[in-house]
């Protein structure tokens, strides 16, 4: 049986990555294909050769060198029982040491080294001679040596090779150099598998001698034994060398020694005959050991967003510090519990020379893209989904009514939409959704959200107003989305409609009309006057009609939440618009963390239905808890599988909620320095629904400057209660905000006990101008200096008052009841107040450009002539932030 060893089993012992084994191998001719692939000793150990010296020829050589005597050795172990081969193993080393020792002992004989270890090192060699001498006489097969390679690797190594036995030479094909030499030996130094085994087999009969041979520490198991213990020996190899070199004589005097090495009893009996040899050998181990563990190059490992420090260590397997090390030098100063920005993590794995990748541990129960189905044949046309979109006031709401032929304007408070609603309505018995996204800038980011549901976007302008920032902003999320857009043209009917304008301006935007050439329908509407809204709708299903949007009626049902909140009696519900498959009444459902069975599906008219196909849209009641918008909402086989995906959702987004708690401790230590003396206005929102909510959170938190901003200290959909109230009376600068919300009968009576001042609105521009005042009259007040004039001294004199300054005004006017600054070669020497300025001996005013005056400083007596005085007012400037 041909003993065979695997290409990561070579890498380890080599201490390189497997695949430069793979290469090299194939580089070799050897056929391996992974770091599990097999080779045969032979070709490990030519292929060994390879890597370490670099040499392919030389490499290969031993190898078909090998052959001759190997296959005598081979068939000498063929006749050989299994369990021999592993005692052969277990015996190698001590035919490697008899090698190191015939040449040291060869060696030693022409010189001499007081260096103790090493005299150490040669009583162990010099037993072993013993022992080896022993077993040439007995087996004459066990000559041994390489020279040449060791001879490469310790510079002045002389190396007594013994001759083969004629016989054996004849089977050896090779001419240059006796076969044994080559074969024997890998550049290691180490002794080829095949004489290993030829030893072993001869050694089999001395096996209590055996036990002192291990003692050298000099244990040669190629491929079948402990890697580390090969590695060792090429260490121990290594030293012999240098021993050669100076040693040689003391070899021989330190022979007598041995005696007095006392023999330990019991178990460690074997062990004792060479304790010191066997601590160099067990120190180069563990170094090895060491370094095997460090050697693992890591050239590539997956990260999660958020990682610390020590994480990102231990994944690239290198020490902390030297992670830290290096971002110090870049002059970030971060402990190992620190999380890693992008920037650093892209700094490291450049400095570390690995490729990383950011994984989203999202991905390992990811629920949309398990249950992705593609669109496959059965799919059918499904109908559009619309997002009407534009600049405040520009008509959306009253479009989409005039759609619906329903008035939903009247009923919003302050006549703007606040919150994202979606309809179905029919034309030509054709289904169109729409969802009617709010005008209002602090909704930006549920509009956003609404437009990946989006097939087609529509874009409203006012055509008496034309294009404004909120039509910038939503071009340039309709450009993103890559949705077809439509503008419609809205208040036609007003005189002051100028179409043209909307066109030149939305040319200039790169969204150029039809009629001008370009590719974007522009039609003509007027929501008052229900103008063009036919044109709107054919046009959406002509644009619907290309797209060829198709859905799977019958797969299990995904949609996308557009709005949730929770209701009296209904608990968790969510508006959702179903983007594949059929949502029926009775189906298990998965919405990030929330899950549930769907106890009813209520429609826009707040019927009742049974199902809900691609497309539409309905109220879904019956979820554990809110989802938050923009959640996508998958139908599952059973109420487990939904739980499970929503508690491992919950479970990613605590622990997620957790590592940036741990985050923002960090990043406020440092804000806290840099913010100083930043003041804040605590907050407590409670809002009707989520989306609402997000929008005036994310608004609050734009309310800031570097002086004053807004800490919401808690914040949740929902009804105020007794708690909110608590907690902004237990809060120092905290106000309680109520959207869409208000405070009942024992919360009131709270409030008013704890002077808690609760605010509520339903107009989010109210509650955010409101929050602005609040921040305002927190500020400081700012002031701007006007400097008035400057007067030069020439001279000055005392009086009972103090002493005044004789100056000549030589710029502008220095003027009376402001403040006063000396200025000497330039420099500020005193900042005060006038006292007196005088003309003559009379108190005025001011002083004009030319003009001789008095000038006294109040408390400062210190002016001298040649200095400037300089008169300025500090005028308060109304702060905003
Ligand atoms: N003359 C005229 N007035 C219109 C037309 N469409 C809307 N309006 C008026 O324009 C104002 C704003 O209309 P809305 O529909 O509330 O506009 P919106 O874009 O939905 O506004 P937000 O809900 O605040 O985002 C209302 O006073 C409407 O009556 C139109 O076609 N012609």
């Amino acid at each position: 049986m041909t003993e065979k060893v695997r290409v990561h089993e070579i890498a380890k012992e080599l201490g390189i990555a497997s695949k430069d084994v793979v290469k090299k191998a194939s580089d070799m001719g050897i056929d391996v294909k992974s770091a599990n692939s097999s080779v045969t000793m032979q070709e490990a150990e030519g292929l060994m050769n390879y890597i370490m010296s670099g040499e392919l020829a030389q490499a290969s050589k031993p190898e078909t060198k090998t052959s001759a005597k190997p296959i005598s050795d081979t068939q000498k172990e063929e006749k050989t029982p299994e369990k021999e081969t592993k005692k052969d193993k277990i015996e190698a080393p001590k035919v490697d040491e008899q090698k190191s020792i015939e040449k040291n002992v060869q060696v030693s004989e022409t010189q001499k080294t007081q260096n103790k270890e090493k005299i150490e090192v040669k009583e162990l060699t010099q037993e072993a001679v013993k022992k080896e001498a022993k077993e040439e006489e007995n087996k004459t097969s066990l000559n041994i040596i390489e020279p040449k390679k060791l001879q490469i690797k310790k510079s002045g190594l002389k190396i007594v090779k013994k001759k083969k036995p004629k016989q054996e030479e004849k089977s050896d094909e090779s001419y240059n150099m006796p076969a044994r030499q080559k074969t024997a030996v890998s550049s290691y130094g180490k002794i080829s598998a095949d004489v290993l085994e030829e030893l072993a087999k001869k050694k089999k009969t001395k096996q209590s001698s055996g036990a002192k041979k291990q003692e050298q520490g000099v244990k040669i198991d190629i491929f079948g034994g402990s890697l580390a213990e090969v590695s060792m020996d090429m260490d121990d190899q290594v030293v012999l060398l240098d021993l050669n070199a100076t040693e040689r004589k003391e070899i021989v005097p330190e022979e007598p020694r041995k005696p007095k090495v006392p023999k330990p009893v019991g178990r460690n009996a074997n062990k004792k005959a060479a304790p010191k040899g066997r601590k160099v050998a067990r120190d180069k181990r563990k170094k090895y050991t060491k370094d095997k563990s460090e050697d693992v190059v890591v050239t590539h490992v997956e990260i999660p967003e958020d990682i610390r420090v020590y994480e990102f260590a231990e994944k690239i397997n290198r020490p902390i510090s030297d992670v830290i090390k290096v971002l110090f030098s870049l002059g970030l100063m971060m402990t190992k519990n620190d999380f890693l920005g992008s920037d650093e993590i892209e700094i490291l794995s450049e400095e570390f020379g690995v490729e990383v990748t950011i994984v989203d541990p999202k991905d390992a129960f990811n629920y949309e893209e398990d249950m992705a189905e593609t669109i496959d044949e059965n799919a059918t046309k499904r109908p559009p989904v619309i997002t009407i979109m534009g600049h405040v006031d520009h008509g959306k709401t009253s479009l989409l009514d005039a759609i619906r032929k329903a008035k939903v304007t009247e009923d919003e408070a302050g006549g703007i939409t606040q919150h994202i609603g979606a309809y179905t309505i029919e034309q030509h018995g054709e289904a169109i959704t729409f969802i009617d996204t709010p005008g209002h800038a602090a909704f930006s980011q549920m509009r956003q959200r609404g437009t990946d549901v989006t097939d087609i976007i529509v874009i409203v302008v006012a055509a008496d107003d034309g294009v404004k920032p909120q039509t910038d902003e939503v071009i340039k999320l309709a450009k993103e989305s890559e949705a077809p857009v439509i503008v419609a043209l809205n208040k036609m009917d007003k005189e002051s409609a100028n179409p043209d304008m909307v066109k030149g301006q939305m040319a200039e935007r790169g969204l150029n009309p039809v009629d001008w050439g370009g590719d974007i329908e522009f039609i003509p509407v007027s929501a008052k006057t229900g103008m063009g809204i036919d044109d709107l709708l054919e046009n959406i299903l002509l644009t619907a009609e290309v797209l060829e949007l198709k859905a799977n009626e019958n797969a299990m049902a995904k949609a996308a939440v557009v709005e949730s909140s929770l209701e009296k009696g209904r608990g968790a519900v969510a508006t959702v618009i179903v983007q594949n498959g059929t949502l029926k009444v009775g189906d298990y459902v998965v919405c990030g963390s929330a899950y549930g069975r769907i106890k009813a599906l209520i429609d826009e008219n707040k019927k009742q239905i049974k199902s809900l196909k691609p497309s539409h849209t309905a109220v879904v009641v019956g979820l554990n808890e809110v989802p938050s918008s923009g959640e996508i909402m998958m139908a599952m086989k059973s109420d487990k599988e939904a739980k499970e995906y929503a508690q491992k959702r919950h479970e990613y987004d605590r622990n997620k909620e957790l590592s940036h708690s741990t985050k923002s401790t960090l990043e406020d230590m440092t804000s806290m320095i840099a913010e100083g003396n930043l003041k804040s206005l605590k907050v407590v929102l409670k809002t009707d629904v989520h989306g609402s909510l997000e929008a005036i959170k994310s608004s609050l938190n734009e309310l800031r400057n570097e002086e004053v901003k807004i800490n919401i200290i808690s914040s949740g959909v929902g009804g105020i209660t007794e708690n909110d109230v608590e907690l902004v009376a237990n809060s120092e600068n905290c106000v309680l905000l109520g959207f869409n919300v208000r405070p009942t009968g024992s919360v009131k009576a709270l409030a008013k006990q704890k002077n808690v001042d609760i605010r509520t609105y339903s107009i989010i521009y109210q509650l955010l101008d409101d929050m602005t005042g609040m921040l305002t009259g927190m500020m400081a007040p700012k002031f701007t200096e006007e400097n008035t004039g400057q007067a030069e001294v020439r001279d000055t004199f005392k009086s009972p008052k103090g002493m005044v300054a004789g100056c000549v005004v030589v710029d502008g006017k220095l003027v009376r009841g402001g403040l006063v600054r000396v200025i000497r070669n330039g420099v500020v020497v005193h900042e005060g107040e006038l006292t007196s300025l005088k003309r003559f001996k009379d108190d005025v005013e001011e002083i004009g450009n030319g003009y001789e005056c008095g000038v006294m400083i109040k408390g400062y007596d210190d002016v001298i002539v040649g200095d400037v005085i300089e008169t300025f007012k500090k005028i308060e400037q109304k702060v905003s932030l």
